[in-house]
């Protein structure tokens, strides 16, 4: 049988993939693609020697592009052209008698020749090659050239038994073991024929994509016992996912659940969530049946455009979010893999090419303890360079803002405004989606001094997130060169320890309008950088937030401008604030009854917060330096031990400090702010 007629049958859609695992000698049916193992991602050490050429071809880290000169890899020029590919392992383990070699997911050979143990005389006729035997191992392990298409490939097989457990590499436990990006899946290669490859992006995001370009099933599953051992049944899935390119019958499939039937362990029984077109559909796929459970149109599928996907199984009952808009609530699943310990999620695609960035599977119980632990010191998964996280631990991550809405005097308005455009969709993601969905981006403008800054740690704070503090001169001077990667770590990081909050004090400074001549080729790159990574916050379930303040909002780069979608005008304080700041400020201080915080108001009208900061500091030391003007200092010592020491601060001492501290904002500024506010604040 030709090789492509193996998938003729397809046709009828999922059901024939999983289907095709039923017995039968003479057909495709006869595979059992549970013994063909492909493995994405970062290999660890094998525990077998059969797979120890293996290994040592494949073993590679998510984040570091590697040249092609691994046995199998191949370079994809048009996914982009910078990167080279990362991981790909086509190389497929074969153990037993019905297993087979493939090439990138192309099942090369037919199941009658798996059946009947041609297989290797098959394989070995269109290598060119003879596999040597010994005793009961049969390896092939040197390159061959052209086997299979131009690439090279490294293909051993052993002859064990077929109860072999000896499928996949065993894997020792990575440290980050629950959620991780898809190169640290354990994938499994379970039937179609299709590719698989995994690259960083363009922002330094591991990708992988899967793609059949013809109208078969390509399917990957993840396993579940592989070692993210998800002790329950439930487990939430969170993903962002493109499609490439699609046509009208363009679809992929999320595995919910896949297991052996119990009464007849050829047959495979799985539970699936189809996409296809504006629908979502939950099948039940039994033996070429296809049992319809649920279905609900999403007018924003579309392809060529990230949609956030978070799935969680609760008991049973499935939520189903794409970019935070419910598509399924709490359907009831029927069982798949009864009495079966196999259970397995994955994706499979049709006519498509569907690219998944941050794949996570995590059981909800175990999650609950890695998130228990302080953010120092929660590991790291491989994509993460290592050496910046340190950094942005060190120097950018503020483990405690500590400033409450309390120690804010006033500004109600702006802390309402950023309570609903920033911690409420932080601290409730579902409430805040479709029409509710939070702004990307918040920029605080206004006269320096006016509690921006106080605010954005008060938002950190309160909306109990991890609180990115980047300025200007730590993301470029003090990493210079490596400002680019810095920040697209930062971001990986952001969406690691979500919620957070990314600061951005004094953002002119960094985000200065681009293009000018003298603008060097570095800050370019920083401010696309910057930009682009902005760009990549598209989900709530990233729950990712960019704060940034400027005092010269007429100077930032329009493109950023654009990007923070809210813009709050915080102006000097008013009368009424004033009163505030000054009894927040002098709240622990010793004054005389003369002292009246509405008079000192009235007295510093266009003071920011921190000229009246100033000013009660000013006028504080007015009594010690009367003291020292008439006694020295060992009196001063002496009154101050026997208690005699009268600082207490009177009307006078403020009024003369105002005679010499003028405030820092003149009024032409003002009318500045007012007219920038006029034309683009978005409240
Ligand atoms: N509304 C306020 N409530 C309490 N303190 C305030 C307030 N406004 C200003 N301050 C005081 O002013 C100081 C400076 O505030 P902050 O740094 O937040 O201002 P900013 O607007 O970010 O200034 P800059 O633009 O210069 O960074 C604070 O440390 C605080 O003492």
């Amino acid at each position: 049988m030709p090789e492509e007629s193996i998938y003729k049958n397809n046709s009828s859609g999922i059901a024939s993939i999983f289907s095709a695992h039923a017995g039968g000698s003479n057909n495709v049916q006869s595979i059992q693609p549970t013994r063909v193992a492909s493995r994405v991602g970062s290999a660890k050490a094998p525990t077998s020697s059969a797979n120890r050429t293996h290994t040592t071809t494949t073993s590679s880290s998510a984040r570091q592009p590697v040249k092609s000169n691994r046995i199998g890899s191949t370079y994809d020029k048009t996914f982009h052209n910078k990167v080279d590919k990362l991981v790909s392992d086509p190389i497929r383990q074969v153990t037993g008698r019905k297993n087979i070699l493939a090439k990138e997911g192309v099942m090369p050979t037919k199941p009658t020749d798996i059946e009947n143990n041609a297989v290797r005389g098959t394989v070995a006729k269109k290598l060119g090659v003879q596999p040597s035997r010994n005793n009961n191992q049969a390896k092939l392990t040197r390159p061959v050239n052209g086997a299979f298409g131009k690439d090279q490939w490294e293909i051993e097989w052993d002859d064990k038994d077929e109860k072999s457990e000896n499928i996949i590499p065993k894997q020792s436990k990575p440290s980050n073991n629950l959620s991780g990006d898809i190169n640290s899946i354990n994938w499994i290669e379970r039937l179609g024929r299709g590719k698989c490859s995994s690259i960083c992006d363009v922002n330094g995001r591991p990708v992988t994509s899967i793609e059949s370009s013809s109208s078969h099933w390509y399917i990957l599953t993840y396993e579940e016992k592989s070692f993210l051992d998800i002790e329950t049944e439930d487990f939430n899935i969170t993903t962002s996912i493109k499609i490439q390119k699609g046509n009208e019958n363009s679809l992929f499939t999320i595995v919910l659940d896949y297991g052996i039937n119990k009464r007849c362990k050829d047959e495979y029984i799985a539970i699936v969530m189809n996409v296809a077109q504006k629908y979502w559909k939950i099948e039940r796929v039994e033996n070429k049946k296809v049992v319809p459970v649920q279905q609900a149109i999403d007018k924003s599928l579309a392809p060529l455009k990230y949609m956030d996907i978070s799935i969680s199984l609760s008991e049973r009952k499935l939520t189903l979010k794409n970019d935070n808009t419910e598509i399924f609530t709490d359907v009831i699943l029927p069982i798949s893999s009864e009495g079966s310990k196999e259970r397995r999620v994955g994706l499979g695609v049709m006519s498509a090419k569907v690219s998944i960035y941050d794949w996570t599977v995590f059981d909800p119980k175990t999650q609950e303890k890695e998130e228990d632990l302080p953010i120092a010191e929660r590991p790291l998964p491989d994509y993460i360079d290592k050496h910046l996280a340190e950094m942005i631990k060190r120097d950018i991550i503020e483990f405690n803002p500590n400033v409450t809405w309390e120690s804010i005097a006033e500004l109600h308005d702006a802390k309402r405004l950023l309570k609903e455009a920033v911690v409420l969709p932080l601290l409730m993601p579902d409430i805040f989606a479709g029409l509710r969905s939070p702004w990307k981006g918040v920029l605080l403008f206004g006269p320096p001094g006016t509690g921006k800054t106080m605010v954005a740690r008060a938002v950190a704070t309160e909306g109990k997130t991890t609180f990115f503090n980047c300025s200007a001169s730590t993301l470029v001077s003090k990493y210079h060169g490596e400002s680019e990667r810095l920040v697209k770590t930062l971001f990986q990081m952001a969406r690691l320890f979500s919620p957070s909050t990314i600061f951005f004090d004094e953002i002119d400074a960094l985000m200065m309008t681009r293009g000018s001549s003298s603008e060097h080729e570095a800050s370019r790159r920083l401010k696309s950088e910057i930009l682009t990574q902005i760009d990549g916050i598209n989900s709530q379930s990233s729950r990712v937030m960019v704060l940034a303040t400027t005092n010269k909002p007429w100077d930032l780069d329009e493109a950023m401008r654009r990007r923070l979608e809210k813009r709050i005008y915080i102006p000097l304080p008013y009368e009424k604030t004033r009163v505030s700041l000054f009894n927040i400020f002098l709240k622990d201080q010793e004054m005389e009854s003369d002292v009246s915080t509405e008079s000192l108001a009235v007295l510093t009208d266009g003071y920011s917060g921190a000229d009246i900061h100033l000013l009660c500091r000013e006028a504080a030391l007015r009594p010690l330096r009367k003291e020292l003007d008439h006694r020295s200092t060992e009196e001063i010592m002496k009154l101050k031990e026997r208690g005699e020491l009268k600082l207490s601060l009177c009307m006078e001492d403020f009024s003369e400090s105002v005679k010499t501290m003028k405030p820092s904002v003149s009024q032409n500024e003002i009318e500045k702010y007012q007219q920038w506010m006029k034309e683009f604040q978005s409240v």
